[in-house]
């Protein structure tokens, strides 16, 4: 198991959101899953990966919105497709894309209706988000732009103050302004201790201000969830050279791909090779004992990391 990486052997029992074994979700030419995976209770975990990598199809799974095989269980509950035992009103979720038939509704209609539902709504606290987000309280929603209606839905969803919170790329056609709101919110909402957030994203700042864990998603398979801080501290590219200036190149990148750390190696120039690691203290060392002189070692983006983990999926594939 990779550094960081937080695994379903590492969770103390009753210490997690989301559980899920052997869950798997199938439509017609994509199969997400099987998904063995535990996201721990109070904290946040930014899922993240290419379009099409199966995003939002967990985040349906989690709500039983998409027909599951497999063990699947949230906020302690085993997700069964007869009953919720009450579970829908403990969960605030907001999609990616709106829907059809609340499109005459405007944001306090829809609000009525959640308030009707959910034990725990707050009129207060709806009215705040509401200010906070600067949302349209009297355009019907199929009559907002996308932010104006993404406003008034994350006020909605947020107003039964959730156990659970599950967005999907909440700040999609957010202004600045709105998505600093929302940034605020949401730590807001995660003050308390107690509440968990989940929420998928293609922005790397939402991560690095928010994520407490990262779920890498890709070709509906789960490439790993990674503590944050640990996950960028830990993460380097390192440029090494031959130090007897052998040629051997393409033997180079494939035998450094044995070193300890290494996630990824490429052939760079001649005798120079480019290095992902994470483990770097370990590679090094590696190197050094074996003929290689460091050239430079930096931190890796997560736009970098996630294409290593890719490379590295494809590969195993
Ligand atoms: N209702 C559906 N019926 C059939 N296929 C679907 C359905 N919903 C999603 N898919 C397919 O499932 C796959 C995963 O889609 P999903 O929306 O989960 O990806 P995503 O990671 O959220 O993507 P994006 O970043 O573009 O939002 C895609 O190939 C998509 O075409």
């Amino acid at each position: 198991m990779s550094l960081g990486m937080y695994g379903l052997e590492r969770t103390e029992s009753g210490n997690e959101a989301v559980s899920l074994k052997g869950a798997a979700v199938r439509h017609d030419g994509f199969a997400l899953g099987p998904l063995d995976l535990t996201v721990p209770a109070g904290m946040v975990t930014a899922i993240v990966g290419p379009n099409g990598s199966g995003k939002s199809t967990l985040l349906r799974l989690l709500l039983r919105l998409a027909p599951c095989e497999g063990e699947a269980a949230v906020l302690g509950q085993r997700l069964s497709p007869d009953s919720d035992e009450g579970l829908r009103e403990r969960i605030g979720f907001v999609s990616e894309l709106p829907h059809a038939y609340e499109n005459h509704l405007t944001a306090d209609e829809k609000a009525r209706f959640a308030s009707k539902w959910y034990p725990g709504w707050s009129w207060e606290r709806y009215e705040r988000l509401m200010r906070s987000f600067d949302a349209d309280r009297v355009k019907k929603l199929g009559k907002m732009s996308k932010g104006m209606r993404r406003k008034a839905e994350l006020a909605v969803a947020m107003a039964h103050d959730p156990e659970l919170l599950l967005l999907d790329e909440p700040s999609s056609g957010l202004d600045p302004s709105a998505w600093k709101a929302l940034l605020d919110e949401l730590t807001r909402y995660m003050d308390r201790g107690d509440r968990t957030l989940i929420f998928a994203t293609h922005i790397t700042e939402e991560v690095r201000r928010l994520a407490d864990y990262v779920l890498f998603m890709h070709r509906g398979r789960c490439l790993g969830l990674y503590e944050k801080d640990r996950l960028f501290e830990a993460w380097r590219v390192l440029a090494v050279q031959r130090t007897d200036g052998a040629a051997g190149k393409e033997d180079a990148a494939r035998l450094l791909k044995q070193a300890p750390g290494v996630q990824g190696a490429q052939e760079a120039g001649p005798g120079i090779c480019r290095i992902e690691s994470d483990a770097p203290e370990e590679t090094e060392a590696y190197c050094l004992s074996n003929g290689y002189r460091i050239l430079s070692s930096q931190r890796m983006e997560l736009e970098e990391i996630m294409a290593c983990l890719v490379r590295k999926g494809d590969a195993g594939r």
